[in-house]
């Protein structure tokens, strides 16, 4: 069967002409489109043309991986598969490129991370307040991906006025949609829908117990399985589990669940964290010293606002925080570039090798 046979499911599942166009050199082997819907430590399962099947890294893949030329598959990534005698299994043969990406550290634990997310919605929690300081972590954390955010205020209804909260968070946020919800009883899950739209693919983030899980359930209505159960259906229990999925709610956009964290940290570039501080960020530019770090240096334009009562203390504290962060993932990215070309290096010289060997000019 040829892929285009049925690209429905596929594009049910947010295939497009740009995705199409990556294709095209993979189409030409004969290989076959699929987005990855679930990961789990290299087990995944992906939609194809045909169908849902389990899929693994081919040798040659696994090849490209260790060089650093192929990515690590994460959820949401859209790849090129080879059929296996199981009809219910696939190989992945290569990965398309990422229209966008979603970082994140947590605590030291994996790097857990997303693709092709349209949006990624912050969930937080206003029963016991807004926390402005934290939706701005998450706020960069998305800003550095390509994808655009949205702020998901829960809990509406332990609180007297939630309509002064959302005023309080666009006030800082400016040009970030902001939706109320109370995911029990429903209230404001009207307006979700002109975030849920189908065909795209929404990523939910937030720190545990924000209510993402009951805000799922909500997106799911009561004929469909609870979220725990799309969590738990391997067995392992909800909170013990790495794994994550995608799947379609009934307005037809694709969710992404990341299990809960309890801090964000931050990946990327310090231009992209300055990217949600544009303000300080132009403050900076007229520090005397070009790499100020806005403490005590003489001359720092950041500092004397924040004496001025321009900007405010947590605000300055924050961005302090993510240029260390940010930098400090700079150190990382620099020392993983570097052993990559080690690996190149040992490559070159090992194709070098053999070449001579077998005769051939190996330059
Ligand atoms: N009153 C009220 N309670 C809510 C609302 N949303 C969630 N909760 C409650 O808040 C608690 C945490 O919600 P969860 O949905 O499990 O939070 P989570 O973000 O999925 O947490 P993790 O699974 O740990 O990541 C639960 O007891 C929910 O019943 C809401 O809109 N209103
Ligand atoms: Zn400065």
């Amino acid at each position: 069967m040829h892929y285009s046979d049925n690209i429905h499911l596929l594009e049910q599942y947010g295939w497009n002409s740009r995705f199409a166009e990556n294709f095209e050199p993979y189409r030409c082997q004969g290989l076959i489109p699929a987005r990855v819907v679930r990961d789990g430590r290299e087990r995944y399962r992906g939609i194809h043309p045909g169908g849902e099947a389990a899929l693994t890294l081919s040798g040659s893949f696994r090849y490209l991986l260790d060089l650093g030329v192929q990515p690590m598959p994460v959820i949401g990534d859209w790849c090129a598969l080879s059929s296996t005698d199981d009809p219910a299994h696939f190989r992945i043969e290569g990965i398309l490129p990422r229209a966008t990406v979603l970082h994140r550290r947590s605590c030291g634990d994996e790097d857990l991370s997303a693709a092709n997310v349209d949006v990624i919605g912050i969930v937080s929690s206003i029963a016991k307040g807004l926390n402005l300081r934290r939706i701005e972590r998450f706020l960069a954390n998305v800003q550095s991906g390509g994808a655009q955010g949205a702020l998901i205020l829960t809990k509406i209804d332990l609180v007297d006025e939630p309509e002064a909260y959302k005023r309080r968070a666009a006030a800082r946020f400016g040009e970030l949609p902001i939706y109320l919800v109370d995911s029990i009883s429903g209230t404001g899950a009207g307006e979700l829908s002109d975030l849920f739209l189908p065909g795209r693919t929404i990523a939910l983030t937030g720190i545990s117990g924000a209510g993402k899980s009951t805000l799922i359930n909500l997106l799911l209505g009561s004929s469909m399985a609870r979220t725990s159960a799309v969590r738990d259906s391997d067995g392992r229990g909800r909170h013990t589990t790495t794994e994550r999925v995608l799947f379609r709610i009934p307005s037809g956009a694709l969710v992404i669940d990341t299990p809960g964290v309890r801090s964000v940290g931050i990946t990327g570039s310090e231009a992209s964290t300055e990217a949600s501080f544009d303000d300080i960020a132009r403050l900076a530019e007229a520090c005397r010293f070009s790499d100020c770090t806005h403490r005590n240096e003489p001359g720092c334009a950041v500092r004397k606002a924040l004496l001025a009562g321009e900007i405010e203390q947590d605000r300055y504290l924050n961005y302090l925080q993510l240029l260390h962060e940010a930098s400090a993932g700079e150190v990382d990215e620099r020392e993983r570039r570097r052993e990559k070309d080690r690996r190149f290096g040992r490559l070159r010289y090992t194709m070098r090798k053999e070449g001579r060997r077998g005769g051939f000019d190996g330059r």
